[in-house]
């Protein structure tokens, strides 16, 4: 799992349809651009607080109804996740995180894509 979360999520990834809603996030399907297989990956995103995003107690822009998350738990978020991938992944039973982006519209865990989800 790289660890410049900097990266830009549309450089790296084709993003397309919304899989499902968490508290604070939104899961899409997408594609790695520069895979050989066309790899597939489930590109969750948590919108935080900051420079970019309303201020706490505002409204989200028009087109998002999407929580926003504080920066603790976001970061405590991706400890978690990171934690999980060095001492368990890879696990037949724990999605792997393959993947963190962020830019100014979220940050994003880009993980293993579970089919058996997809109905
Ligand atoms: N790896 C995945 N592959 C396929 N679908 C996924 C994957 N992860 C999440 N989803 C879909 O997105 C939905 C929300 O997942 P998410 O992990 O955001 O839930 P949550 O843990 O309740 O959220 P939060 O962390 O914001 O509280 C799931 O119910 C599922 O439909």
């Amino acid at each position: 799992m790289g660890r410049d979360t900097r990266k830009s999520l549309t450089d790296e990834y084709e993003v397309s349809e919304v899989l499902g809603r968490g508290g604070f996030s939104v899961v899409r399907k997408g594609i790695q651009k520069c895979s050989e297989g066309n790899t597939r990956v489930a590109i969750k995103t948590l919108r935080r607080f900051g420079p970019f995003m309303p201020s706490p107690g505002s409204r989200n822009s028009k087109n998002s109804n999407q929580a926003l998350i504080s920066n603790a738990l976001l970061t405590n978020e991706l400890l978690v996740m990171r934690k999980i991938v060095e001492d368990v992944s890879p696990h037949t039973n724990v999605i792997h995180l393959h993947d963190v982006c962020e830019d100014s519209g979220g940050v994003h865990l880009i993980l293993e894509l579970c089919s058996g989800l997809l109905g």
